[in-house]
């Protein structure tokens, strides 16, 4: 408020209002104050509401100015002298002093003079702030620039660095190349174009980073780099094509001549591989004989049990190669379909396929008569349904499986998988029928009991041995108790079980009664690298013989050649079990039991056999071709008089 709202001039000797300039601006009852002012000279303020009147009385003549309450008073009474010496007492007179430039100039110095204070105080407050700005701001730009300067050093590094990883994955597609040359050691032809692709696009942009490399080691080139997930795809399958050569050269007879589908050889059984325990190899042995055996190319459907020996089941149906492509697997619970899709197997269900080819599945124990104990996984209500939905069901087991009577080895009981809702009652039923403190199963590292793949409970309820004498009957007795849904006793339903053994041998109970033993075929060279053999045999690289035997530590024994025919008369010998086992009427020309198998064939005979056998080459992929060949040399093939097959009937 820097403005004079009113001027009045009163002479009280006259009692007269002689100005009275701007009167409608401020609404304030001036009269009232004049008769306050006292008649001696006498100056002052009247705060007046929102305004303030400022008056100085000279002789009688009273001079008021009326401002804002903020105004300058000082102002005020210097506008009042100046009044003073006005010769003439108006309003224009009044209005023409107010509105001097002097005045004027007055006033916006003034202003001015306000705004500048007003602007100083301010930045005299900010005045810390300011400089903690500049500060900062210097900060900030040293910042930038070690930043632009580490950043420029990242850079740099990240593309030394991707320029290695280009140049390991040229190397390694340069190595896959070469592995995976021969398109046989590859699932699909996909992915031989894929792997072929990308070895070249590696071998390409290998040479690139070189290139740059050596010349511009500071810039970066539009990158041919493959992505991440080709990268990852490229390596998944190369090692996977790698391990599945080095698989091939173990397990399979190659032959750049042989087409799809691949015949496992049947010489040849794992029995040395140093990673597994003794147990591990029993299971696997089993699994590779019973796959062996069972599982033939025109298997389309096939069920896979539960339980440790399985995954060597599958191992061995995943060398059978292209075969797989055709078929169709069936687990039997989480594991078994997480072993299916794991090995890009076709996954199906029972309820799909209810008639099955051949069923594979681990026991808890197998008898005699090829009863089983089932359940240890919780799983024998799926295995029962595909045992039973199989036209061949086998039964695939380490040694320690082997029993004369149920309940020997396995102690924990008979599983019963029961209505969850039912337990309790299932519980006195069955403790009721005979069993020996029956409890529910509980889970591990779980609260509460052990849920199937079905969502029921299991009961393990051990019986004594004078039940397990008829299991067929304990079982009947069992399912018969209301709430139960399936019992662990599989009576009368296997074809075969095979029992591995930690010696490398094969024990094959059948369900007429048979039991045949598959030795431990043995590892030789001629086996596992059957060109190489005759190349070797052929070609000396250092002038050596190479029939001279390998002496020391080593993964094969080179033997002579007389020794090599003889292991090689061993290994048909065990596929004439195998054979057998398929069609047990095929080698029965002799009724044995518990005889050492004896030959009517002349040495004649099976000098023709050995030769026919030995024109098959390695590429065997008509058994009955080396059945035919193999039926003399099989028999009294054994020099030494070792028992290397016994048949008989129990
Ligand atoms: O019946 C089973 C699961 O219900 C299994 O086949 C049985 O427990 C054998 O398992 P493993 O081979 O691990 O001993």
């Amino acid at each position: 408020m820097t403005t004079i709202n009113r001027v009045l001039i009163f002479d009280s000797n006259k009692a007269e209002l002689i100005v009275d300039y701007n009167k409608d601006s401020v609404d304030v009852d001036v009269h009232k104050i004049i008769h306050k002012i006292p008649p001696n000279n006498s100056k002052l303020s009247y705060l007046y509401g929102d305004y303030l009147v400022n008056y100085e009385s000279v002789d009688g003549i009273i001079y008021l100015v009326i401002t804002h309450k903020d105004f300058d008073r000082q102002k005020s009474f210097g506008f009042i002298s100046k009044l003073q010496h006005l010769d003439d007492l108006s309003d224009d007179s009044v209005a023409s002093l107010l509105n001097t430039p002097t005045h004027q100039l007055h006033s916006n110095i003034n202003q001015v003079k306000q705004v500048m204070i007003d602007n100083v105080d301010q930045i005299i407050s900010r005045g810390d702030r300011i400089d903690n700005l500049v500060d900062r701001t210097n900060d900030m730009s040293s910042q930038a620039f070690a930043f632009r300067k580490r950043s420029t050093m990242l850079r740099r590094q990240m593309w030394y660095k991707n320029k290695r990883i280009q140049l390991l994955t040229g190397f390694v597609g340069v190595v896959s190349g070469f592995f995976t040359s021969e398109s046989t050691l590859i699932k699909h032809q996909a992915d031989a174009l894929f792997i072929h692709v990308h070895v070249l696009w590696a071998f390409i942009d290998t040479l690139l980073a070189l290139l740059v490399f050596i010349l511009a080691p500071n810039c970066t080139i539009p990158s041919f780099n493959l992505n991440i997930i080709s990268t990852y795809k490229l390596a998944k399958l190369t090692g996977s094509c790698l391990l599945r050569g080095s698989q091939l050269r173990m397990n399979f007879i190659t032959s750049p001549s042989q087409t799809t589908p691949k015949r496992l050889n049947p010489l040849r059984l794992h029995t040395s591989l140093p990673t597994l325990s003794p147990t591990e190899q029993g299971k696997r042995i089993a699994a590779y004989a019973a796959v062996d055996a069972n599982v033939s190319l025109d298997s389309r459907v096939i069920g896979i049990g539960s339980g440790s020996t399985v995954p060597y089941v599958i191992e061995r149906i995943v060398q059978q190669g292209e075969a797989n492509v055709q078929r169709v697997f069936i687990p039997t619970g989480f594991q078994s379909k997480q072993l299916i899709v794991q090995n890009d197997l076709v996954l199906g269900d029972v309820d799909q396929y209810p008639a099955i080819d051949v069923t594979l599945d681990g026991a808890d124990e197998v008898d005699g008569n090829l009863n089983a104990l089932k359940g240890g996984g919780a799983c024998h209500l799926r295995e029962k349904v595909l045992a039973e939905a199989a036209n061949i069901f086998v039964i695939v087991a380490d040694e320690r499986k082997n029993s004369k009577l149920l309940g020997t080895t396995w102690t924990q009981g008979v599983p019963i998988e029961v209505a969850p809702f039912a337990y309790a009652k299932v519980l006195q039923n069955v403790q009721k029928l005979g069993a020996m403190r029956p409890t529910l199963r509980m889970g591990v590292r779980k609260a509460g009991p052990v849920v199937t793949d079905n969502a029921n409970f299991v009961i393990d309820a051990p019986f004594s041995e004078s039940y397990y004498r008829d299991p067929k009957e304990l079982l009947m007795r069992i399912k018969m108790l209301t709430g139960v849904v399936e019992v662990g006793l599989f009576c009368g339903m296997a074809k075969a079980a095979y029992f591995g053994y930690s010696n490398g041998s094969v024990l094959i109970r059948s369900a007429d009664g048979t039991v045949c033993e598959q030795a431990s075929t043995r590892e030789t060279t001629h086996n596992v690298y059957p060109r190489a053999l005759e190349k070797d045999r052929h070609e000396s690289r250092n002038g050596l013989q190479n029939v001279t035997k390998k002496q020391g530590a080593g993964p094969h024994a080179w033997g002579t050649y007389d020794e090599e025919i003889n292991h090689y008369e061993l290994g048909v010998k065990d596929t004439l079990v195998g054979l057998r086992m398929r069609n047990p009427h095929a080698a029965e020309n002799s009724d044995t039991r518990h005889q050492r198998r004896t030959s009517n064939v002349s040495v004649e005979d099976r000098d023709n056999a050995r030769k026919e056998r030995l024109s098959l080459g390695n590429d065997i992929t008509d058994l009955s071709a080396i059945a035919r060949s193999s039926a003399a040399g099989s028999v009294n093939a054994n020099a030494n008089g070792d028992a290397l097959v016994d048949a008989h009937v129990e």
